[in-house]
């Protein structure tokens, strides 16, 4: 993906890519920190830092992906070839998947909507910064991200929800992009509406 762009021309057409058509190469160490670094840096009311992330490349996206087909056996024994095949393949569609972990949890002072909004704004910030280093990315949750057995698999801990899975990698595949809302449909002037 081309990363030489103007700011205002990115935020224009910024879009995502569907994860099918996410493949290899998926980004190096350093070029992964500097996303991770990148992501964390969101609004944060009370600067809790109320999300963490767990990085799933390599190997264990393929036993992840038998692990998934085991639960999903267990609660479809008849499972058709293709969607055991699906199964299998959640995790190793991308070359890499970060789940952006809400930890969220209730405060003295800050309310815990707050703190959910603040993974939803490293998710985001996430695959900008991965478009950032040159690659796509997709933002998903699927069924494994509420799936209690899938969450301990995962690593993920009692109390803590996945705000977004997200798949990164490279394409070659321009991606069109996707009806968006029109301005008027959303955005109301309150008062008279003048400047
Ligand atoms: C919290 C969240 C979870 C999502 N989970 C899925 C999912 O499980 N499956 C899916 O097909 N799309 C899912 N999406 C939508 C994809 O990210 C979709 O590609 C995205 O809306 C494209 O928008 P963009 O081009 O503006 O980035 C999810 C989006 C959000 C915000």
């Amino acid at each position: 993906m081309q990363n030489d762009v103007k700011l205002t021309d990115y935020l224009r057409d910024r879009h995502s890519t569907p994860v099918a058509q996410i493949k290899e190469p998926g980004p190096s160490q350093e070029e992964l920190e500097s996303i991770l670094a990148s992501s964390a840096r969101v609004p944060d009311h009370g600067k809790l830092a109320p999300w963490r992330f767990i990085v799933y490349r390599g190997a264990v996206r393929e036993s992840l992906g038998l692990e998934f087909l085991k639960i999903a056996l267990q609660d479809n024994p008849d499972l058709a070839d293709p969607a055991q095949e699906a199964e299998r393949a959640r995790f190793t569609r991308a070359p890499l998947v970060v789940a952006v972990v809400s930890t969220a949890a209730p405060h003295a002072k800050i309310p815990e909507w707050e703190q959910v909004l603040s993974a939803g704004a490293v998710c985001l910030n996430m695959l900008m910064a991965a478009n950032a280093q040159g690659y796509v990315a997709n933002w998903r949750s699927e069924w494994i991200a509420y799936d209690g057995r899938a969450l301990t698999i995962l690593g993920v801990r009692e109390g803590e929800k996945v705000a977004g899975f997200i798949h990164i990698g490279s394409t070659d595949f321009p991606t069109p992009d996707r009806p968006r809302p029109q301005l008027s449909d959303i955005v109301t002037y309150a008062g008279d509406g003048q400047a």
